[in-house]
């Protein structure tokens, strides 16, 4: 192996700096590596930049990873760790996701401030999210609920929390797990009743196509069975076309060779919904999630995705 250190891109908020990490010394373990092998380039994303807007509605995909995927397309860094549910569901020309850490928790995680669960909210109680899933799933199951838009770092929203703003806000359980943040949730959804977002809770690695180098080096540290489930999740968003203004929510869970995915489109009000399950082995991960998409995509109809755009 080289003696020039691996080039690994990230943003600079404090969870895309923990996966960095995370990343790094699953590498360093694996390769028995030192940790000077891997400098780790900190940049910053329009995603971070913007933050008094729901990300839906600045619109573009790729908010979150544009300026690294430049920089890896130019050769300024090796890889890229990314939150994969931050991904855009097409990549950049060249570029491709080459490894997935082993999965976190897939659940979101409510954290009350007036009541711990979100049936024991007050009446007409205020939750802050951005996220058109989160905002569809409560009002699935609380309509009186009011939904104020919260952006920003996890510890930015947690502080908005504590200060008053809501009753309540989510976020994802691996979020607050890699942040050590985890005492504060006072409740875990049940992904039946409130599914997660394609691919959360999973650490991606995006690399060159082709860059044996890095190839190898990442190898070591590819969960199968994570890679396996996101990309059928993945594949669930895309056959849908993944709008950024669609509520969207679905998970796949492996088992030994088999994979069950669970999906979910739903209106912004949570009144209407269309469901889908698939099971199949785990080698036909990528077929399973299209199939789901296209089926739930077929039984809505192409209204659904004009009613509220
Ligand atoms: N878009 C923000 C984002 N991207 C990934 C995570 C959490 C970690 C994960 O899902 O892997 C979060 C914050 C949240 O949803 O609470």
């Amino acid at each position: 192996m080289q003696t020039k250190p691996f080039r690994i891109g990230t943003r600079g908020s404090p969870l895309a700096l923990a996966q960095a990490a995370e990343t790094r010394a699953r590498l360093m373990a694996a390769h028995d590596l030192p940790e000077e092998m891997f400098e780790i380039v900190v940049l910053s994303t329009t995603g971070d930049r913007v933050t008094d807007r729901p990300l839906s509605e600045i619109g573009g995909k790729g908010l979150f990873t544009l300026e690294l995927e430049e920089q890896l397309s130019s050769g300024e860094l090796d890889f890229a760790v990314h939150s994969s549910k931050d991904m855009p569901t097409v990549l950049p020309n060249g570029l491709h996701i080459s490894a997935y850490l082993p999965r976190e928790d897939i659940r979101d995680a409510l954290i009350g401030r007036t009541a711990p669960s979100l049936t024991a909210l007050p009446d007409g109680a205020t939750v802050g999210t951005a996220s058109l899933r989160r905002q569809a799933l409560v009002r699935r199951i609380r309509p009186d609920i009011q939904v104020t838009i919260f952006r920003g770092s996890v510890g930015t929203r947690l502080r908005k929390l504590d200060e008053g703003h809501v009753d309540a806000t989510l976020l994802a359980f691996a979020g607050l797990k890699r942040l050590a943040r985890e005492e504060v949730v006072t409740e875990l959804l049940d992904p039946e009743h409130f599914p997660p977002a394609p691919a959360q809770g999973a650490i991606c690695i995006e690399s060159r196509i082709g860059d044996r180098r890095v190839d190898t080096l990442l190898e070591a540290v590819n969960h199968r069975p994570t890679y396996d489930a996101v990309s059928c999740e993945r594949a669930f968003l895309m056959a849908l076309d993944g709008s950024c203004r669609t509520p969207i929510a679905g998970y796949a869970l492996c088992d030994g060779d088999h994979l069950r995915f669970s999906g979910l489109i739903l209106t912004p009000d949570g009144q209407k919904e269309y469901s889908v399950e698939v099971d199949g082995t785990r080698t036909e991960a990528e077929a399973l999630g299209r199939r789901a998409g296209e089926t739930v995509r077929t039984a809505a109809g192409p209204g659904f995705f004009e009613t509220w755009s």
